[in-house]
């Protein structure tokens, strides 16, 4: 039997300036999201001592109590949809998730006319005050990965044959954000309880740190597979947008996740979305047939006749997986 294993890529050729280096890239990331919509990359220059920072403050986060870990709760967030939520208050498709976690997002101070508007999922983050360093080492962290969230999109753009700024200049050059934080608790004897359950996610782009425990799964042309930790990269998919906007070329994949191990596991996923007020429309790719896989896909809807905003989007889905909070938030 043969094991599958998801590519790797050194992406390092994307910043440097070697001849065609960044053509060899791009054509190793349209394979990898041709063929799985999920890659792993290394040479990205992400400041290991920043990471191994963020890992540790975080572990020490979720070793409180819960009475504390509460102080930060969402809740309190409001319409930016920050702060702490504790296990079993997400769903995936109406299944509480076994997995605790944090909600950030870009800082947006109380002026910014994107929250002045009262845009849901803008605003301020909700810091615990009692860790020093976990405010600066978040917002150091987000700075970090979205520098690298638009080098990837233009290797993107790239492996589609488009100008490297197509995304920057459409979608992305204001991102919309989100940084997340989760602790998987382990599922001590029960098999049937999955950290995430089965889904896509939603925007463009997905960089996720996980720590050295293992968990996620990946549902590839012939089944799931295992994507482990590898030390010193991150694991990137695809989400719903890219997958609208390539008219199925490349896949929103879906994944999840179970906590095996006798351990808790963090991972840390990135998301790198569209603007929130623009509208995601599909690309003029030459050759391309639009595949709609609704019928196969796990929420059964379909990403290439929605149309709208990726706020639109987002909203729709959001409020599926926090209902409690849909009231107070929307
Ligand atoms: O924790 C992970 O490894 C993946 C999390 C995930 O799929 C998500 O947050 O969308
Ligand atoms: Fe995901």
């Amino acid at each position: 039997m043969t094991v599958l294993q998801l590519p790797i890529i050194d992406i390092s050729g994307l910043t440097c300036q070697r001849n065609n280096s960044s053509d060899v890239v791009a054509q190793q990331i349209k394979q990898a999201c041709q063929d799985y919509g999920f890659f792993y990359i290394v040479g990205h220059g992400v400041d290991e001592q920043l990471q191994t920072q963020l890992e540790h403050l975080s572990q020490e986060f979720f070793a409180q109590d819960q009475e504390t870990k509460l102080k930060i709760s969402m809740a309190l967030g409001g319409r930016a949809w920050r702060g702490y939520f504790p296990v079993g208050n997400e769903l995936t498709s109406g299944r509480p998730d076994l997995k605790e976690g944090i909600y950030f997002g870009s800082e947006l101070k109380d002026n910014h006319p994107l929250v002045k508007a009262g845009t849901p999922m803008h605003g301020r983050n909700l810091f615990p005050s009692n860790i020093p360093q976990f405010r600066e080492t978040v917002l150091e962290y987000i700075d970090s990965m979205t520098k690298l969230g638009h080098i990837l999109m233009a290797g993107i753009a790239l492996s589609l044959d488009l100008d490297k700024s197509y995304f920057a200049e459409r979608y992305t050059k204001d991102p919309l954000i989100l940084f997340r934080i989760f602790n998987y608790p382990p599922n001590l004897g029960s098999q049937s309880e999955w950290g995430v359950g089965e889904h896509t996610d939603y925007g463009v782009l997905t960089i996720l740190k996980q720590d050295n425990i293992g968990g996620l799964q990946v549902k590839s042309k012939s089944g799931w597979i295992d994507a482990p930790p590898i030390p010193g990269s991150f694991v990137c998919n695809i989400g719903d947008m890219l997958d609208r906007m390539t008219r199925g070329l490349y896949r929103s994949t879906p994944h999840r996740v179970r906590n095996l191990s006798t351990s808790n596991r963090l991972s840390f996923p990135f998301f790198f979305d569209p603007n929130f007020n623009v509208e995601v429309k599909p690309i003029d790719l030459k050759d391309v047939v639009v595949k709609d896989d609704q019928s196969d896909r796990w929420d059964k809807a379909s990403v290439h006749e929605f149309r709208g905003t990726y706020g639109d989007y987002l909203l729709k889905k959001v409020s599926k997986v926090f209902p409690e909070l849909r009231q107070k938030v929307l």
